[in-house]
């Protein structure tokens, strides 16, 4: 378990952190979001223990601390090196043995789909391979926690699935897992908690359904009404965008709105597409990061 308790910290008179609380059980999946320099690299770096708290207290196991996989934003592989030698090193400083090291890494460039050989030199590989190899670094050795700072960047989408397949193998094993990430599909994929900063601060908090259920189905898509050019001055309705002659997308003041609307049109017959949802987390965070 690790648990952030009101921490925060400062560089000087500015603050980048302010009072984050929150705690991480066995297995499960934690994403930090933010705009940039929103204070999630902080966040890791606290608890990686390269950085200490200006205030407040970070509570774990320390014997933890020798079994992390950490993907730094900054992607640490020497360009130079063969991916055997490089896997073979960090794997060495988690006491894994050569040979099963070995076998370990081909199992994962086989189930990453690494285009490489492991005699490859990184500087050889496409960007989103070497970002692979760097993953398998942190991967292979099943670490207790594992802390994934824009794992990804750089990936088209058949290789983020591949990552997404990864991350919840290694939390069905048990791995407690912080990621960050600017794509809110995949957040959605994968959280169990999300945790939004915004300037150092918490501005949103929760499981995906909590957060969903603060905005209330305030998103309205109706397909198919005849009249629909009526909606425009309904009281209650914010913003509407109107399409293809009997559609339009809007957003309600409050969900309640949603079934005075329905009332209203059905009197007109039927209506093929009445879709009242939760905003997207991608609105959520652009209503979040103001
Ligand atoms: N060592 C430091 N000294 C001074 N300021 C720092 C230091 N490290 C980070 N900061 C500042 O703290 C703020 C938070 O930075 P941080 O790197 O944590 O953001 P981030 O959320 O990871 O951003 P990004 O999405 O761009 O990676 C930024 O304004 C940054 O400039």
């Amino acid at each position: 378990m690790i648990e952030f308790k009101n921490v925060s910290k400062n560089f000087g008179n500015f603050n980048a952190v302010s009072n984050l609380s929150f705690k991480l059980n066995k297995g499960e999946i934690l994403s930090l979001i933010g705009q940039n320099g929103a204070g999630k690299s902080t966040t890791f770096h606290m608890l990686l223990d390269f950085i200490k708290p200006t205030k407040g207290q970070i509570i774990w196991n320390k014997n933890l601390k020798r079994n992390i996989g950490y993907m730094p934003e900054e992607r640490g592989l020497y360009p130079k090196e063969s991916i055997k030698n490089q896997i073979l090193y960090f794997a060495a400083l988690h006491g894994m043995h050569k040979s099963k090291a070995y076998v370990e890494l081909k199992k994962w460039m086989n189930k990453l789909n690494v285009v490489g050989e492991p005699n490859d030199h990184i500087e050889s590989l496409s960007k989103g391979n070497a970002q692979k190899v760097q993953l398998i670094a942190c991967l292979m050795f099943s670490p207790e926690l594992l802390i994934l700072d824009e794992p990804f960047s750089g990936l088209d989408p058949v290789n983020a699935d591949l990552l997404i397949k990864a991350i919840l193998e290694a939390k069905n094993n048990g791995t407690m897992i912080i990621f960050s990430t600017h794509n809110m599909e995949n957040v959605e994929k994968l959280s169990d908690y999300i945790i939004m900063l915004s300037h150092g601060k918490t501005v949103l908090k929760g499981d995906i359904h909590s957060i969903y259920k603060q905005f209330g189905r305030t998103r309205l898509s109706i397909e198919g009404y005849k009249n629909i050019k009526l909606l425009e001055d309904f009281p209650g309705i914010k913003n509407i965008d109107f399409y293809n002659d009997d559609c339009a997308n809007m957003e309600l003041e409050n969900e309640n709105v949603g079934k005075t609307l329905f009332n209203k049109i059905s009197e007109d017959g039927y209506v093929p597409v009445f879709d009242q949802h939760y905003p997207s987390l991608d609105s959520i965070f652009k209503l979040k990061a103001k």
